[in-house]
């Protein structure tokens, strides 16, 4: 039996005179991998925003598990929701544990006094949080390297520890904004498997991705955004075959639908090509060794209660 863990309903959010999103109802179920697509400002990272507590939604509301998030990203963190962000957000100076250390700050009781004091309260949640970071990076597949610094791992791997320090929240439903961005064809298919993994542990996934075959291979269901509204939801088979996400979004027939073996054999050369090719690129972060923001993705507009 299929239980929501997520439902949107009625999601609106305007800034000033504009509406990003308007009217969205979306449930993700649990065991489900759930994506969102659209085109470029179509309101996909606002919805989020929404989702999360990054933006109060001029109208709706958005529970989890029945209950109403209340739109502080804290709160809906410890409810059980954790995300990844568009653009890379690690601390490129602290090591790859740390990075995953910090995840678990929601997840642990011990208060100032005792990390201050350092008493064996403290130490053994330390211990048993040091644990289970290890469990995740083995589970992404970074365990071999968690002395190194984050600005260090090349772009792929700091995609995947992002995913780790949001897992490390311990979250039943795990929200990733364009997971693949920037990564080359064998890192992509690394990344599928992965959700795919995630979703095995009982982790229900809302995805954002412009990348259509990652998109259509994954997802159990797709909702489409144009120009902030949802023009349709349905399976991958249903949305590929929709005319209008065609017109407003495809632009044309999508050629790496699952069965095109024709694009299947194009991206396995790809793959082969990137394999023995050149290393992944650094992300903006890693060179710049900024720490994290805590806005939102658009850092420069208005922020959660600013839209009010
Ligand atoms: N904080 C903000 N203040 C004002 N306008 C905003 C803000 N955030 C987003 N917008 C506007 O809302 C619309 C939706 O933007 P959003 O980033 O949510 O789209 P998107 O679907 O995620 O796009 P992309 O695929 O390019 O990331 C755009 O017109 C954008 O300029």
């Amino acid at each position: 039996m299929t239980t929501p863990a997520l439902q949107a309903r009625d999601v609106t959010m305007r800034f000033g005179g504009l509406t990003a999103v308007r009217s969205v109802d979306l449930t993700v179920n649990t065991g489900e991998i759930v994506g969102l697509i659209g085109p470029n400002g179509a309101g996909k990272t606002t919805f989020f925003n929404c989702l999360t507590g990054l933006y109060v939604p001029t109208e709706g509301t958005v529970s989890y598990h029945d209950k109403v998030l209340p739109p502080k990203p804290h709160l809906v963190t410890k409810a059980g929701i954790a995300r990844t962000f568009q653009n890379i957000r690690l601390f490129a100076n602290m090591t790859v544990l740390e990075n995953v250390l910090v995840g678990r700050h929601t997840r642990t009781k011990e208060g100032l006094w005792s990390a201050l004091l350092r008493g064996p309260g403290f130490r053994k949640a330390e211990k048993a949080s040091e644990e289970r970071a290890m469990e995740l990076l083995e589970f992404i597949g970074l365990a071999h390297k968690r002395d190194h610094l984050a600005r260090n791992l090349p772009y792929g791997e700091q995609r995947k520890l992002e995913i780790a320090r949001a897992l490390a929240s311990e979250p039943g439903l795990l929200l990733l904004d364009e997971p693949t961005a920037g990564m080359n064809p064998q890192e992509t298919r690394a990344t599928e498997e992965l959700v795919f993994a995630i979703r095995d542990k009982g982790i229900a996934v809302l995805v954002i991705e412009h990348d259509m075959r990652f998109i259509f291979n994954l997802c159990d269901r797709v909702a489409v955004l144009v120009q902030g509204e949802k023009l349709i939801e349905g399976t991958s088979e249903v949305v590929q075959a929709d005319e209008r996400v065609v017109a407003a979004y495809l632009g044309e027939p999508f050629e790496g639908a699952p069965g095109d073996a024709e694009a299947a054999e194009v991206e396995a050369a790809e793959a082969d090509a990137a394999a023995a090719g050149a290393e992944a690129p650094v992300t903006d972060a890693a060179e710049t060794g900024t720490a994290p923001s805590t806005d939102g993705d658009k850092s420069a507009g208005t922020t959660k209660g600013e839209a009010q």
